[in-house]
């Protein structure tokens, strides 16, 4: 069912919502499709709403809705609208909220989780619900939808599951949930379980798998140890509390397990190194256009890529395609990855293509860097640190990037693979130069303060190029 007036309360609950990409553009809902109605009480609603932009293009956005007869005080910051729903007017006059801010509409959504056969699927309308392995879920457990949310919206139940509502719709399978089913088969121990998902025709909509209970955030770990290190400046990073390089050399073996049963489950093939430098040489002409700061950096960046020489025929199979710490989290069983979704701003087909393992390794290689500089940037802002704190900096950098490097090598030797070859090397450092030049774009249009870090490693691999 799908209705084609304006909706102007829609369009104004979008421009403040912070998963919704376009905030800042103008921008209008001209489509609302109801995929689906959940088994309530309240009613639930699964929508998917079409927004066009004045030079003509469109997003299409997923809105899980829960509809009141009376108002809900509690959460009044969710309010989408009040009045008769066009979709559904026999229901008379209701308040409607974004359900994922509502227990009660996330009680519904668990409940039909629960209610679906393990290992099955049941449809409600155009929404299916599938199950995966014979967790039992937890229900009677309160929700909370998670504070950090950026692109998606991610709610816990308890301690139990995490249910993360994927916001933009693209066609096709969602490489998050793709994976994530793949690994969990595997058994592999560095991902959340799957436990479900919420599918609409070929769309995928929403992902349900294990809550990591004892999880710390990778990178909020790796900010502590920094800061530990410039707190005794006169101490080196094995000499003073909280080393971080025995947690990087098990993440790089951690990464390592992803990538070779990703690599047997969605298979392998080679490349000519070169395409792989003509790739980078073209994602940075694309960047240059639109990002001033990275000009006059253009020429050594090209070089660079030019420059990297035969490479031979290079391995490519389904990678993470967007690892940072950020996307890892620590668990007293060990290190876990997260959001498998790739890179954000690329189409979806393209982020389910086969890609070099190195790329994801350069991320994390350039994470480590993005950790120490991002202290030093702190300390900056309340003086100078002094070149002491400068060493350190590049010392914590080093010791951590080569212990995570020789984990993942490590890791893939006793998996049957080879050791790191010369090509293989040369290959990682232009990998980590074109990450930096993604980075200068993204920080220059998310967090202009931070364009210096990535900007800061460039002018390094300029200096060698
Ligand atoms: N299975 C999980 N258990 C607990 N916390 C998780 C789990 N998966 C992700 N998180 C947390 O939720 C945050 C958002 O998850 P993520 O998959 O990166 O969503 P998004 O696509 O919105 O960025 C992560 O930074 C992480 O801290
Ligand atoms: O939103 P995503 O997590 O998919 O990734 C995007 O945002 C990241 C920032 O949160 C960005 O990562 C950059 O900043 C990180 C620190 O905040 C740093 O650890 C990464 O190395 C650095 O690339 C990521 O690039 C972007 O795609």
């Amino acid at each position: 069912m799908t209705s084609t007036s304006s909706h102007p309360q829609m369009t104004a609950y979008l421009a403040h919502a912070r998963w919704f990409a376009g905030k800042g553009r103008d921008h209008v809902v001209t489509d609302v499709t109801r995929v689906a109605t959940l088994p309530g009480p309240p009613t639930v609603t699964i929508d998917v709403v079409d927004v066009t932009y004045p030079d003509g293009s469109t997003e299409r956005y997923q809105m899980p809705l829960v509809h009141h007869v009376e108002e809900q005080h509690r959460i009044g910051h969710a309010l989408v609208g009040h009045g008769t729903d066009e979709l559904d007017p026999d229901a008379g006059e209701r308040w409607t909220y974004d359900a994922v801010h509502d227990r009660e509409a996330m009680a519904v959504y668990l409940q039909t989780f629960c209610s679906t056969p393990s290992g099955g699927e049941q449809a409600y309308g155009g929404a299916t619900f599938h199950r995966v392995g014979d967790h039992e879920l937890a229900t009677d457990v309160h929700s909370t939808l998670f504070s950090g949310e950026q692109s998606n919206s991610s709610v816990a139940f308890g301690d139990d599951s995490l249910l993360k509502v994927f916001r933009k719709v693209t066609s096709g399978r969602n490489p998050d949930i793709e994976i994530h089913e793949v690994l969990t088969e595997a058994e592999n121990p560095n991902v959340a379980a799957l436990y479900g998902w919420v599918q609409a025709g070929e769309d995928d909509l929403a992902m349900l798998q294990q809550f990591l209970r004892t999880a710390a955030d990778g990178w909020d770990l790796a900010l502590s140890s920094v800061r530990n290190l410039f707190s005794e400046a006169d101490l080196h990073a094995d000499e003073v509390g909280g080393d971080f390089a025995g947690e990087s050399e098990r993440l790089g073996a951690a990464v390592a397990d992803v990538h070779v049963v990703l690599r047997e489950h969605f298979g392998h093939d080679t490349v000519d190194g070169a395409s792989l430098a003509e790739q980078m040489r073209v994602r940075l002409e694309a960047q240059l256009a639109g990002v001033p700061p990275l000009a006059p950096h253009a020429d050594a960046l090209r070089r660079v890529f030019a420059d990297l020489g035969d490479l031979g025929r290079q391995e490519v199979h389904r990678v993470h395609g967007d690892l940072h710490l950020g996307q890892t989290l620590r668990t007293a069983r060990g290190w876990k990855l997260v959001d498998f979704e790739g890179e954000p701003a690329k189409p979806l087909a393209e982020r389910r293509l086969p890609d070099s393992p190195w790329r994801d390794v350069a991320g994390m290689l350039r994470s480590f860097d993005y950790a120490v500089e991002s202290v030093v940037k702190d300390l900056h802002e309340v003086g100078d640190p002094g070149p002491q704190v400068e060493y350190r900096a590049q010392e914590w950098r080093e010791r951590n990037r080569a212990a995570f490097l020789h984990g993942y090598v490590e890791r893939r030797v006793e998996a049957g693979g080879s050791a790191m070859t010369d090509a293989e090397r040369a290959l990682v450092d232009a990998y980590e130069a074109d990450k930096a030049v993604y980075e200068v774009g993204y920080e220059a249009r998310n967090r202009p303060t931070w364009v210096d870090i990535p900007l800061a490693a460039i002018s390094r691999i300029g200096d060698h190029a």
